[in-house]
């Protein structure tokens, strides 16, 4: 299989963390869509939503998706990928979506931990696990619909990576 593999996900569910290592596993490329934004701009998703406000950062995130996809890699994309249905239909026509799912309160803790506020603007106003709640409250089945697997993302990494294969290789066994 040769296919891309997209990795969806609210922030701080470990796409770039697991995806780096699945890539490795796989030996396959990896790439992430917030990092290749930062590059191509060089600005960091703050910078973006502050001149271009969230409409401006969601185009470009778009564009940023269709430019990293290439076979035999690993897709890590941003939390709000999913709220364009045509970023859905992309990612599903072109590879394989896997969403890693966690609760609001892992992602919640997590985040506090490493908040990375340049990348990650509030997207609410609202106090870090009041937000993941209302996050996950409003994007859980778009994620649930993109997700050709959907994975339990609250376990170490390298046992999120053991699940995505096994739910890769029974995906082309069937
Ligand atoms: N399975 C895991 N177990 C414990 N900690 C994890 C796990 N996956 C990721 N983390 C930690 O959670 C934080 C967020 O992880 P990461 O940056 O990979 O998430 P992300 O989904 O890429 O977020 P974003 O959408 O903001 O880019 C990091 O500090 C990372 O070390
Ligand atoms: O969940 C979101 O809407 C976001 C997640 C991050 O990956 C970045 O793409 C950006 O901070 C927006
Ligand atoms: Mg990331």
């Amino acid at each position: 299989m040769s296919l891309p593999i997209f990795l969806i996900g609210a922030r701080g569910c470990g796409k770039t963390t697991v995806g780096v290592a699945l890539s490795q596993a796989l030996g396959y490329a990896f790439t992430d869509t917030d990092h290749h934004l930062q590059l191509s701009t060089q600005r960091s998703v703050a910078e973006i939503v502050a001149a271009e406000g969230w409409e401006g950062f969601r185009a470009r995130e778009t564009e940023s998706l269709r430019a990293v996809t290439a076979p035999r890699t690993v897709i890590a994309t941003g939390g709000g990928m999913i709220l364009a249905e045509e970023n859905c239909r992309f990612m599903r026509e072109q590879g394989q979506v896997i969403w890693l799912s966690a609760s609001p309160e892992v992602l919640a803790e997590r985040l506090q931990s490493e908040p990375e506020a340049a990348q990650r603007p509030t997207l609410t106003g609202r106090p870090i696990a009041d937000e993941m709640s209302d996050v996950l409250r409003e994007r859980a089945h778009l994620y649930q619909a993109a997700a050709h697997h959907q994975v339990n993302a609250m376990q170490s990494p390298e046992r999120v990576v053991e699940e995505i294969l096994l739910s890769l290789s029974l995906a082309r066994a069937s």
